[in-house]
């Protein structure tokens, strides 16, 4: 195997889908779904979580007066789009062996989930994309990412981030200085509350032993390069 894992979870952001003025740009979509099928197809085992941010975040509900329970369900639905859309990509380039597994029932675009039958059809060489996040409010797809990774039996979740290759001591983004960490632990990421998956899914995957791999999706290939165990970025382990 050419592939530092044998099964990964991968997180993507909405974010990654979109670009300045389209909430779907082709281009992204097709640079992501490429880089997924010659993972697939070079016998990686890929079960993808994505988010909604494109679309819509359950916290915009405030600006339109709307309780969060109603905007976080928005914002599952907007991960069901999503999933939609990185499936028809994927199948356009030809790995026809997809599955959207949602946790809202959607039978008519979505397949029924449960991670018996997701193992099953990943064994076979199938992508399982699980939209719909947990399918409770109140909740991020990060979360999501952390539970699907231990029902699929990933070696690590994968977690994509939009230009910055991993995690810091601060925001580098905010400040120029921060410090780039390319080892920590699970106990680090809470006792230094480094902000890089909310703390549901920083203790979930703590409590699992799960690891988790921080980096910039944005650059050529870097989703096989990290794979390949070739991009520099942050690795979460005990
Ligand atoms: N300790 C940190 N390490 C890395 N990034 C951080 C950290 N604290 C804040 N950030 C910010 O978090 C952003 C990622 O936020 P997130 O909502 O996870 O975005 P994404 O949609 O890419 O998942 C980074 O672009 C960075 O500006
Ligand atoms: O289990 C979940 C997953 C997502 N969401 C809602 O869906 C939105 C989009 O998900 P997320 O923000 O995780 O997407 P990303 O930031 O990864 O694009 C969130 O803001 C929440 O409002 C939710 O309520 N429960």
């Amino acid at each position: 195997m050419k592939y530092k894992y044998n099964t990964v979870l991968l997180k993507l952001s909405g974010e990654a889908l979109k670009s300045e003025k389209e909430i779907y740009n082709k281009d992204k979509l097709e640079d992501i779904a490429k880089q997924i099928v010659e993972l697939a197809t070079n016998g990686l085992k890929l079960g993808i979580v994505i988010g909604g941010g494109n679309i819509w975040r359950g916290k915009l509900g405030t600006d339109i007066d709307m309780p969060q329970i109603n905007a976080d369900y928005m914002g599952m639905l907007a991960t069901v789009m999503n999933g939609l859309a990185l499936e028809s990509t994927i199948k356009r380039l030809g790995y026809d062996k997809v599955n959207v597994y949602s946790s809202l029932p959607i039978e008519t675009v979505t397949d029924d989930y449960n991670f018996k039958r997701a193992r099953l059809k990943m064994n076979e060489g199938y992508i399982s994309i699980f939209v719909g996040g947990t399918g409770f409010a109140y909740f991020t797809t990060d979360t999501n990412s952390v539970i699907r990774a231990i029902e699929i039996d990933a070696d690590a979740v994968l977690m994509a981030k939009n230009g910055v290759k991993g995690v810091y001591d601060s925001d580098p983004n905010k400040n120029p200085k921060a410090k780039f960490y390319a080892k920590l632990t699970h106990h680090e990421i809470a006792e230094k509350q480094l902000r890089v998956m909310d703390l549901t899914a920083a203790t979930l995957a703590k409590d699992a032993k799960l690891p988790i791999e921080v980096f910039d999706m944005q650059g050529k290939n870097n989703i096989i390069k990290v794979m390949e165990g070739s991009l520099e970025s942050t690795i979460i382990e005990e």
